[in-house]
């Protein structure tokens, strides 16, 4: 069945919604493992000798990264669980591993630029949540730190510095954390782009879905969805104690409308018809044409008289209706035949009943009930 193998909405939803976790737990393991990956250099420079702190400051340094780690981690789960945009949490995330960054870059003795370089890293991930606010934000963060280490670096060193080496290599970086923005701004362009049209291939697919199960005129459900709401009551009512049961309700002398008034008139009538009856069914059942004037009602969770009595109040309701097109007096009545489901029994059997009734119903002279009792009673 086509509806079947069309994506059901909620399950569209909690896609998407899926996609999005996913996107933020590989945001918060990148994070962590550039956080990582960043410490371990720090640790080989140091026993290399090219960062000037002592060992206990270098653990000191270690204990308060990694602290913030664990309390951004732990913020950026809280989020996630109330389902609260982690966009800021995240940016905060950056700024705390460039601040570490630039921290290091300080200490190191010689070619401070190389601990900067996770900073590219940090930008290419936030290209994925953010756009020019986020990114020039943090490049701006990233090249104005980096001026500040060079400049706390002279006040502390004075001549020693080699300031013309140092503002080359802040040049540099700056160039390379400009292009970076501008090669953000195309992924989150791109992400932006390809969401959009995963979203609106999405309402395609729903629209689509929609369109295979229900039926035009009405927006009532088509036969085939209709059936397969039976299959699935059928299977509910095998597996324990569940009834359901089922009227098929036909229009009476219908044609004279359609002959005396025109199509337009009989269409808007079978329009209004299944307004009605979706005011009058409960959350839980369902209605569908089967064809021209004949519809079914799945009443769920009921018996013959539940299901009689949805069909006097659905029956009622048309009766008093009024239809603007219509001369007092020659609207339409309802005849109904009512079914219940037995155990065991194929569904074309309890069809078949249903059909008997409704036949009954028109043979005992229209705009009257017949349950499968009254029928078997009757006869
Ligand atoms: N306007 C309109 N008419 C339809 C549609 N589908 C079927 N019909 C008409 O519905 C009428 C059904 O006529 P019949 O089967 O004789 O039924 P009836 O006149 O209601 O008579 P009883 O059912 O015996 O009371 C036919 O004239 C069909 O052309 C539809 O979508 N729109």
């Amino acid at each position: 069945m086509i509806g079947d193998r069309l994506m059901d909405p909620s399950l569209l939803q909690a896609q998407r919604a899926s996609d999005r976790g996913v996107l933020a737990m590989r945001l918060a393991i990148t994070a962590l493992a550039i956080g990582a990956l960043h410490t371990l250099f720090c640790l080989l420079f140091f026993q290399a000798g090219y960062l000037q702190l002592s060992g206990r400051h270098l653990l000191q340094g270690v204990v308060v990264f990694w602290g913030g780690q664990a309390l951004l981690l732990a913020l950026f789960m809280v989020y996630r669980r109330l389902q609260r945009p982690v966009r800021w949490v995240a940016f905060a995330w950056y700024l705390w591993i460039l601040l570490a960054l630039l921290c290091s870059a300080y200490a190191m003795s010689g070619f401070r630029l190389s601990l900067m370089l996770p900073f590219f890293a940090v930008m290419m991930l936030a290209s994925f949540r953010h756009h020019l606010g986020g990114l020039t934000t943090l490049a701006s963060v990233a090249v104005g730190g980096y001026l500040l280490v060079v400049f706390a670096l002279w006040l502390r060193q004075g001549y020693t510095l080699d300031l013309t080496l140092e503002i080359l290599q802040w040049l540099l970086f700056a160039a390379t954390a400009v292009s970076f923005v501008v090669t953000g701004l195309g992924v989150s362009d791109l992400r932006r782009s390809l969401t959009q049209k995963n979203r609106d291939l999405g309402d395609a697919l729903l629209q689509v879905r929609d369109m295979a199960i229900r039926d035009e005129l009405t927006g009532l459900y088509n036969r085939r969805h209709i059936m397969d709401v039976l299959s699935q009551q059928q299977a509910l009512a095998e597996a324990g104690s569940y009834r359901f049961a089922l009227c098929f309700v036909d229009l009476d002398h219908f044609k004279r409308i359609n002959d005396r008034y025109g199509h337009g008139v009989g269409d808007a009538v079978l329009r209004r018809f299944g307004q009605l009856a979706r005011q009058c069914l409960r959350e839980a059942d369902y209605i569908g044409r089967l064809g021209g004037e004949e519809f079914v009602l799945v009443v769920t969770q009921a018996d013959l008289a539940g299901a009689a009595r949805l069909a006097e109040r659905l029956q009622q309701q048309f009766r008093h209706s009024l239809f603007d097109d219509l001369t007092p007096g020659f609207g339409p009545t309802l005849s109904v035949g009512v079914a219940g489901y037995r155990p065991d029994e194929a569904l074309s059997t309890t069809l078949a009943r249903a059909d008997a009734c409704l036949y009954q119903a028109k043979a005992q002279g229209r705009d009257c009930i017949v349950t499968e009792h009254q029928l078997a009673s009757a006869s």
